[in-house]
């Protein structure tokens, strides 16, 4: 089953997540929230560490989130700063998202509902590995 996305409860659910963000070093907690194609919610928020560079984004936890729950696919995603405001997601965190949403994910972004095709165009991808 797909559900269509209510936005307003994704943009809740990461400012939850953003509001329990671990970011003592950056100061800028992140959260994040998706819609899972089977109508589930998960989310996650930044985890940074003393070792800078082992800092986990907010999209790390989401995923972690998506695949220790049982799995499925992206379908809508949102992230947020400290404001609530939307965030586009880190280099990195779009291929994380691009395995478990593909280029249909829709994103929101600034500009609107974007598909994640657009925000990462040409993508590595698992369909990659075959050729
Ligand atoms: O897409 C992003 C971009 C940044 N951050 C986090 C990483 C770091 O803890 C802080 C500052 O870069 O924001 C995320 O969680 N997701």
């Amino acid at each position: 089953m797909t559900s269509s996305p209510n936005w307003e409860e994704l943009r809740g659910k990461a400012r939850d997540a953003m509001s329990r963000a671990y970011a003592p070093y950056s100061g800028f907690p992140v959260g994040s929230a998706a819609l899972v194609d089977d109508g589930r919610i998960v989310s996650g928020c930044n985890v940074e560490n003393a070792a800078y560079g082992v800092a986990l984004c907010a999209e790390c936890g989401l995923v972690s989130e998506l695949v220790a729950s049982g799995g499925g696919r992206l379908v809508a995603f949102t992230c947020c700063d400290r404001h609530g405001n939307v965030l586009m997601p880190c280099g990195r965190c779009r291929q994380l998202l691009w395995e478990h949403g593909g280029p249909e994910l829709a994103v929101d972004t600034a500009t609107g509902i974007r598909p994640l095709a657009e925000l990462l165009p040409d993508a590595f991808g698992p369909a990659d590995l075959n050729r």
